[in-house]
């Protein structure tokens, strides 16, 4: 923490250090990130980030634009993996073991979904893309891969738009249906994590009220990290808020305690549009 982070409360009510965040009650720690630092090169995006993540609710982080969001989200799948010049040290634990250290990526991507900004559907029908990702990974009897496409295109309240055309591209289909099936595709393949990175700011209003609707209905399946601009989005859909500026995790609480109340004055500052 900063001196600008001096609490905005009395000296009574503590200013939680990042580190000692809490996880709502009964709810375990999914993802527990200590001490976690990012490398671009010689440019360090995220300073020693301590973040325990609950399991089965809703994370959103949040943060003016450069702050590392992104990149923390492209920590936990690993996904930054794919580029030399990148490097994360600390540990990422999820369920204990540290992927950051030794991880079957394969295996780590399939527990650890993530859903993009852009929907992404792959040029081919809509039964075929939830069925490369179910292919990929597990090999399935004809009956079986019907009924999981069905099943997450059920999940993802994609279902009832498109069960009489599974055959017709999916690049047919509007950007917000486009993205429940990427959010179907995702989460065929059951994951335990889903990672979501702005998925609505591609979308207009009513597809946005969509995805969040569907948030609402996937958090008790999943644990899931969501990444937004939309302050309101995250207070709506969230259970817990980490709130970052520059690369350093300035306060993680309660989601109704982060947009009423929050322990830091940089945080305080942002939710009120005073910068960002
Ligand atoms: N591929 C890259 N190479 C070098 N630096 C990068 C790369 N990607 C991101 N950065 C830098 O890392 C920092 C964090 O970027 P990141 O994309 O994680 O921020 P963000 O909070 O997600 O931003 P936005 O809200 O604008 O998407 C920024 O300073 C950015 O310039």
């Amino acid at each position: 923490m900063k001196p600008q982070d001096t609490p905005i409360k009395n000296s009574l009510i503590s200013t939680p250090e990042p580190s000692e965040s809490k996880v709502p009650a009964g709810k375990s720690v999914k993802i527990d990130i200590r001490d976690l630092n990012f490398y671009y090169g010689k440019s360090q995006a995220l300073h020693s980030v301590t973040l325990p993540i609950p399991d089965y609710a809703v994370t959103a982080i949040i943060g003016p634009s450069g702050c590392g969001k992104s990149t923390l989200l492209r920590t936990i799948n690993r996904i930054y993996s794919l580029y030399p010049e990148q490097r994360a040290e600390g540990e990422i634990l999820i369920d204990g073991k540290n992927i950051l250290r030794k991880a079957d990526l394969a295996d780590l991507r399939r527990r650890v979904g993530m859903v993009f900004q852009k929907p992404t559907p792959f040029a081919s029908s809509i039964r075929a893309n939830v069925a490369f990702a179910l292919s990929y990974y597990e090999k399935l009897a004809k009956w079986e891969q019907d009924e999981r496409i069905e099943q997450a295109l059920r999940q993802a309240a994609l279902w009832d738009e498109v069960k009489d055309k599974l055959n017709q591209s999916a690049l047919s289909l509007s950007g917000g249906q486009q993205q429940r099936l990427c959010i179907a595709r995702t989460i065929a393949v059951r994951p335990e994590v889903v990672l979501f990175d702005e998925p609505t700011s591609a979308l207009d209003p009513i597809s946005t009220a969509r995805i969040e609707e569907l948030l609402h209905e996937l958090r008790g399946q999943f644990t899931i990290v969501i990444v937004t601009h939309n302050m309101q989005q995250a207070a709506r859909v969230s259970d817990k808020t980490a709130f970052f500026h520059m690369g350093e995790l300035i306060e993680f609480d309660d989601t109704s305690r982060i947009f009423t109340n929050p322990s830091v004055a940089r945080t305080q500052d942002y939710i009120t549009g005073r910068y960002g």
